[in-house]
């Protein structure tokens, strides 16, 4: 909408304060239009149907504190969280550089377990309650769908098998770095964690530091070959998210030690790796030459940081 910017506040889905709000005031309502960023950040509501975008999300005061208002408080807050994660630490105005507004819409379908990115927008589900409460609660759900938005830009990563499982740990990467630089006291390698089962503490959608938790391989040998979920994306990226853990926090695995380099570097890394050394078909092991390369390139060659990077490949079996 065309009118003057203003800074509002809300409850975000865990009842948790939100602010600030980067709002728009046009005729007397308040809308979810953040003009602070790039070309704008826009949340709507689809009203529990599945027409896209829906309604650009307004409220008579500055306030957005109802239940429905939850949810799209969240995706309006952590995608602007996100913007901000890549324009202070790489300078990239958006998911494709040139500012291009960011589209969310909560509230799609009815009780839908789930969230993506449809090549356009963010689109988030309610949750039925006891799988998932609304999705866009998890500030590394947001991140994770807005950097599917980064790597279509970039790479364009090939959304199956081996090249699709890349495309999914840099989302959970990204997801996870984004949560560590926002949330540092409540961050974690889990992903969805503040969404998902409502009635049961500690678990997650995917674990990167262990894996084998949720039943997703964390070695190579352990892959699935299989064609369900477009080739195991989410199921193989287990491998990729267990080389990114052990790149930042360090650990021992199938007898190879890596020294960690901490969650920034991580970032820094992989950010490199899918804007100049990833393509649309990379698999597994040139996804292993080019994060090295990027790493070399960022460090040097015999640098601390190369070596994890070769060691943590080496660990999860892919060389
Ligand atoms: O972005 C993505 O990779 C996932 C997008 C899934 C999707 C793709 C195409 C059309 C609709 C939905 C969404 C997320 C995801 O990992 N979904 C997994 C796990 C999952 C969530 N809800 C589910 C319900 C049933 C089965 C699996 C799931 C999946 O779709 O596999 C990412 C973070 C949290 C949700
Ligand atoms: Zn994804």
């Amino acid at each position: 909408v065309t009118g003057t910017n203003a800074v509002g506040s809300g409850t975000g889905v865990l009842n948790n304060a939100v602010s600030p709000l980067n709002t728009t005031l046009s005729s007397g309502k308040y809308y979810l239009q953040d003009n602070t960023r790039g070309q704008g950040i826009f949340t709507y509501n689809a009203n529990n149907k599945s027409s896209l975008p829906g309604t650009l999300m307004s409220n008579t005061t500055n306030a957005f504190t109802t239940s429905t208002d939850k949810a799209a408080v969240d995706a309006h807050f952590y995608a602007g969280k996100t913007y901000d994660y890549y324009k202070s630490t790489f300078g990239r105005n958006s998911y494709d550089g040139n500012g291009t507004s960011l589209k969310s819409t909560v509230h799609y379908g009815s009780k839908y377990n789930n969230a993506f990115w449809d090549g356009t927008q963010m689109v988030y589900g309610d949750g039925d309650g006891t799988t998932f409460i609304a999705l866009s609660g998890g500030l590394d759900v947001v991140a994770h769908e807005l950097t599917h938005a980064v790597t279509s830009s970039e790479s364009n990563l090939t959304y199956q098998n081996e090249s699709g499982a890349l495309n999914e740990a840099i989302s959970d990467i990204f997801g996870t770095v984004v949560e560590f630089k926002t949330q540092s006291s409540k961050a974690d390698y889990l992903i969805g964690e503040d969404i998902y089962t409502p009635n049961i503490s500690g678990d997650a959608l995917r674990s990167m530091a262990d894996p084998t938790l949720n039943g997703d391989p964390d070695h190579y040998s352990n892959r699935y070959t299989g064609s369900a979920d477009n080739g195991g994306v989410h199921t193989n990226s287990g491998i990729i998210n267990k080389a990114a853990y052990l790149i930042s926090a360090g650990g021992t695995h199938h007898g190879v030690t890596v020294s960690g380099i901490g969650i920034d570097k991580l970032g820094t890394i992989f950010y490199r790796a899918n804007t100049t050394y990833l393509t649309s078909s990379s698999n597994f092991s040139q996804a292993r030459a080019a994060v090295v390369q990027a790493a070399s390139d960022l460090y040097g060659s015999t640098s601390a940081e190369t070596t994890a990077v070769k060691n943590a490949f080496t660990a999860v079996g892919v060389n």
